[in-house]
């Protein structure tokens, strides 16, 4: 693995029983990355974070975070992880000094280093004027500052955060999302949400899952340019024409519409709704094309006049609905029995992969160790499967 690579995922599988959460995921994540975790309820993103944080063991596959296996070395593993999960397991009678101040003695920290780290984590989580306040008493936003910055305390290089802006109000989302920002210019950062807008402002590169597999890896431009399509809105005068052109009277709706239709590469053209001064059109045409100047040309030589012309490249969320669009895995924790084809795979993966059985079924036994966050697993655990 070239030491460049944070986190490696290779084949990661993960059964509860019959039911598949996860269907050989790989991906691999570098240096200084933030990375977006997409996808609907259910896809796999929590199974696969777990997995990552050393909380429940693959059924199959290997993972490697920092060039370490988070089965033979979670020691290691979770020295060099941060994580901030779902449900951030904080102490609500504690403050968030003490609240700190105990994660910091969990992990083995010398005074003087906690110190001296916490002025850092403070400033970048935002956190100033609540030292002093109680857990219970802050709002939600606060409560995921603070779960941001126990993942901080042990400065570790790499963040896993499990949906931090869920629950969260607009305002608080952003204000989350602006630390997540600041606190990735020195690490790198697996960030799942099913919240398309922050993956376009704090990430690069998205991973998209679906019903447990990759269903897209890549820069975000590129997943844009997944459709191969992109929309262009124009809108023609409906009342004036351009003085001294050819035109004599101002263009009727259908005219204008069977006109963009013979551009070439448009594949499509949908008239939108607009007030009374304007036809408005979008039309669909190829993504590695252009052609802005082609619909200019037609409008002058028609002599109508243009109020407008923009192009769109096709929505994160539009790939995104079109990618999950079959995902309807929203039933937590009951057995969902796949299509045929699915099942067969299953169960001859059972028998190739009897040596993990012990890890299996069972998320609940693989999350007995006594780390502070096992509550929250367990508890967590339990909702899902109750
Ligand atoms: N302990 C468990 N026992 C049985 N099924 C589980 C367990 N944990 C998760 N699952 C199932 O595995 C699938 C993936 O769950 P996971 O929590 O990874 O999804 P997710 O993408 O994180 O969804 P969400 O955004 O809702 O948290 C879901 O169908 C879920 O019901």
């Amino acid at each position: 693995m070239s030491t460049d690579v944070m986190i490696e995922a290779n084949g990661l599988t993960k059964r509860y029983g019959a039911f598949r959460a996860l269907d050989k995921v790989s991906f691999e994540v570098h240096r200084g990355e933030v990375v977006g975790f997409l996808g609907p309820n259910g896809a796999g993103k929590s199974t696969t974070m777990r997995i990552l944080t050393c909380f429940i063991s693959a059924t199959g596959g290997t993972a490697r975070v920092h060039g370490y296996d988070v089965f033979d070395d979670p020691l290691e593993v979770r020295k060099k992880i941060g994580y901030l999960p779902q449900r951030a397991p904080l102490y609500g009678e504690m403050s968030v000094w003490e609240y700190l101040t105990f994660v910091a003695d969990m992990r083995g920290l010398e005074t003087s280093t906690f110190k001296k780290r916490m002025k850092n984590i403070v400033e970048v989580c935002g956190l100033a004027t609540s030292l002093g306040k109680d857990i219970r008493d802050l709002s939600h936003g606060y409560r995921q500052r603070v779960g941001l910055a126990q993942a901080l305390v042990h400065d570790p290089p790499i963040l896993i955060l499990d949906e931090p802006t869920s629950d969260l109000d607009p305002n608080e989302k952003a204000e989350v999302i602006k630390y997540i920002q600041e606190i990735g210019k020195e690490r790198t950062i697996l960030l799942s949400t099913h919240n398309l807008s922050e993956v376009e402002q704090a990430c690069a590169r998205a991973i998209i899952v679906s019903k447990g597999r990759i269903v897209a890896d890549g820069p975000l431009e590129e997943i844009r340019a997944k459709s191969g399509r992109v929309r262009y809105v124009v809108q023609v005068h409906e009342k004036r024409v351009f003085e001294g052109g050819p035109a004599k009277k101002a263009p009727s709706a259908e005219e204008v519409q069977a006109a963009l239709e013979k551009l070439p590469g448009v594949t499509s053209v949908v008239e939108l709704p607009t007030d009374d001064r304007a036809h408005s059109f979008q039309l669909a045409g190829a993504q590695d094309g252009d052609i802005r100047a082609e619909i200019f040309q037609l409008i002058v030589s028609k002599g109508w006049l243009m109020l407008e012309m923009r192009r769109e490249a096709q929505k994160l969320e539009d790939v995104f609905k079109a990618l999950t669009k079959n995902d309807e895995r929203r039933d937590r924790g009951r057995p969902v029995v796949e299509d045929d084809e699915d099942e067969a795979e299953a169960s001859a993966e059972d028998e190739d992969e009897d040596e993990d059985t012990s890890a299996e079924d069972e998320s609940d036994e693989d999350e007995s160790d006594e780390d502070e966050d096992e509550d929250e697993s367990d508890e967590d655990d339990k909702k899902k499967k109750g």
